[in-house]
């Protein structure tokens, strides 16, 4: 436990708090976060069969035991089945629109989401059609709830169509597409496959993230960042690797003084991560060394649904072992915003207009519990 900080705001936030906060989250998966109850309603639409059971509590509870798995492989099988029902523009539209209420609900103010385009394609849609479908819900969803969400494209790793992709994110960056992302298994599928589609949207000065450090190690890290140019990292948990600890020395390794150096934004998701085996618990999480060590490090989801958790429930995991408190909280979402791959102006207004009023007034109301 750490000691008492004299003269800091020291209270423990709740999850009641946390989810008042004024959040931003950067990583999180359209496909990784579909309510079950809308699985099986898109299922019985669609005529789509092959669900293991149609009882939307009992769906549930099956994505997040199958993805608890151990291994990221494993993690991955359960997306065939939200994959399969999000066929559709009028199924693409629905699952965004409700992901921006269910994010809004949990306090989120800014959001980055991702999907694959090319895995929504079974049924005949083009490319363009499930982007524009899922650019639709998420417009209606800022409507309705207020939440700003940008999209990020996501090409899989082990498929040849990373340039297609990194196309029709550059094609629609004035329309709500903020960024491209590689996903999908690391091992055997470095990131410099895909230099190619980097190379471009370096050229065409557009922001991107790779998945790297969560299934393979130390090189993968290296090839996105100095080969890729990755503006962020998808975990990068296992960064860790290259530090040193010693009793109360560490020592950082060239990569990770480099990570550290450049304020290369990580994008952590720690219960994903524990269920894939990228980490053996919350507790040992390397986000506790890396944030300490002054690591741009964030908070994410990856996947509400795979991973059954909530962009606050994961802040009150790390919360209960690390003992943060409200500073931590508003410094992860400070970084996280800082990280986003808005215009900076718009960054700024985040922080300066919502994200620090936000917290000022709750670590108020929190000091002045009877005012
Ligand atoms: O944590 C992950 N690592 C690698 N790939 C992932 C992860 N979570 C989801 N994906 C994949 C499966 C989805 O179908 C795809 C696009 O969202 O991205
Ligand atoms: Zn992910």
């Amino acid at each position: 436990m750490r000691a008492e900080r004299p003269g800091r705001f020291n209270t423990r936030p709740t999850l009641e708090d946390i989810r008042r906060a004024p959040k931003v989250l950067l990583h999180d998966h359209l496909d990784g976060g579909v309510r079950p109850g809308t699985v099986v309603d898109l299922a019985r639409e669609s005529g789509y069969g092959d669900l293991p059971t149609t009882d939307p509590d009992a769906l549930r509870a099956w994505f997040a035991e199958s993805a608890d798995s151990g291994s990221l492989e494993r993690y991955l099988k359960p997306f065939s089945h939200t994959g399969g029902v999000m066929q559709s523009v009028e199924a693409l539209t629905r699952v965004a629109y409700e992901c921006a209420e269910d994010l809004a609900n949990d306090g989120i103010v800014y959001a980055e989401v991702r999907y694959a385009p090319a895995l929504h394609l079974r049924a005949g849609l083009s490319l363009e059609q499930v982007v524009e479908a899922v650019l639709d819900g998420f417009a209606r969803g800022r409507r309705e709830f207020g939440i700003r969400v940008g999209t990020l494209l996501t090409a899989n790793r082990n498929q040849a169509r990373s340039m297609e992709i990194a196309k029709l994110a550059v094609r629609y960056r004035d329309d709500g597409v903020v960024g491209f992302d590689i996903a999908g298994t690391e091992a055997g599928y470095p990131p410099i496959k895909h230099l190619d589609a980097f190379e471009y949207l370096r050229r065409e000065n557009a922001h991107f993230t790779i998945h790297a450090g969560e299934g393979f190690g130390l090189p993968s890290i290296w090839q996105a960042i100095q080969w890729c140019g990755a503006d962020r990292l998808g975990h990068g948990v296992r960064i860790i690797d290259d530090i040193e600890v010693d009793g109360d020395e560490t020592r950082l390794g060239r990569l990770a003084d480099y990570v550290r150096d450049k304020r290369i934004p990580l994008e952590m998701c720690p219960s994903s991560n524990v269920q894939t085996g990228a980490a053996t618990s919350i507790a040992e999480h390397p986000i506790g060394l890396l944030h300490d060590l002054g690591f741009r490090v964030t908070v994410n989801t990856d996947n509400r649904l795979m991973s059954k958790t909530t962009l606050s429930e994961e802040f009150a995991k790390l919360i209960e072992v690390f003992d943060y408190d409200w500073d931590d909280l508003q410094w992860f979402t400070v970084n996280a915003m800082k990280s986003a791959f808005l215009p900076f102006t718009e960054r700024l207004e985040l922080i300066n207009g919502v994200i620090k009023p936000g917290f000022a007034q709750l670590k108020w109301n929190r000091a002045h519990p009877s005012a």
